[in-house]
């Protein structure tokens, strides 16, 4: 069964404080919306997603990301992550109760298409997740069809999530489990291979294909 993403972001000003120094300051914004672009470049090229929905603090703030094919909305009521995915939930819910919901981390620029595809093949219609390369937090958290997300994103949220019964999916994802929230997070996946956008940011001469 095909999936319906949520992806939250933050105002790109405002997100990725622990990422902040890696660039000018006056690029920060920049570098957040570049890592985002490529990450939604792999997820709106990967075989079974069906919709992606981002939630943002600031629809306007992240406007461009919609040239991408993503659907954006507005976060509503309370204003942390965990809310942000609830919302995304519940939107794509009402319009269909049965899906698949996942939650996506926006900061995964040298994800590849092919991990994502495989993550959500191997979920099987469980409700699973994706631990980080750190192993503590989380990237990716899939429902069971019709079945509550229960987003419990934050500090250690791969163990929360693991102890609320989600399945810890492959360990052989790297692209998939290279969330950047610090400056050795960007030096590692510019290793492994960033998108066009985050590349042309950094001036690399070319980013990997997607
Ligand atoms: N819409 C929305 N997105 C959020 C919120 N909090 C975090 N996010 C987004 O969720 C993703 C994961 O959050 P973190 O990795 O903790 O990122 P962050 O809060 O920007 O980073 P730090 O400031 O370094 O903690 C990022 O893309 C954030 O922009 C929120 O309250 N609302
Ligand atoms: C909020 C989370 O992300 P990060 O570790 O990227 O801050 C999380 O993993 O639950």
């Amino acid at each position: 069964m095909d999936v319906d993403l949520v992806v939250p972001m933050k105002h790109p000003r405002d997100g990725k404080s622990r990422l902040r120094g890696a660039v000018a300051a006056d690029r920060h914004a920049g570098l957040v919306l570049a890592l985002a672009a490529d990450t939604l470049a792999a997820v709106v090229s990967a075989g079974r997603v069906r919709r992606v929905l981002l939630v943002a603090a600031d629809p306007l703030a992240v406007a461009e990301l919609g040239e991408l094919g993503v659907e954006i909305v507005a976060e509503s009521g309370e204003r942390t992550l965990n809310a942000a995915f609830r919302h995304g939930e519940a939107l794509l819910k009402a319009d269909d109760p049965g899906a698949v919901v996942g939650a996506l981390q926006a900061d995964l620029p040298a994800l590849r298409a092919g991990d994502l595809t495989a993550a959500l093949t191997e979920a099987a219609g469980r409700r699973a997740f994706v631990a980080d390369r750190q192993g503590t937090g989380t990237t990716l958290l899939l429902s069971a069809p019709g079945e509550p997300l229960a987003p419990d994103f934050g500090p250690g949220s791969a163990r929360k999530h693991a102890a609320s019964g989600a399945i810890p999916l492959g360990q052989a994802l790297p692209t998939l489990r290279s969330d950047v929230d610090t400056p050795d997070d960007l030096a590692h996946v510019r290793a492994l291979g960033v998108g066009k956008h985050t590349a042309a940011h950094l001036g690399e001469p070319d980013g990997i294909p997607r």
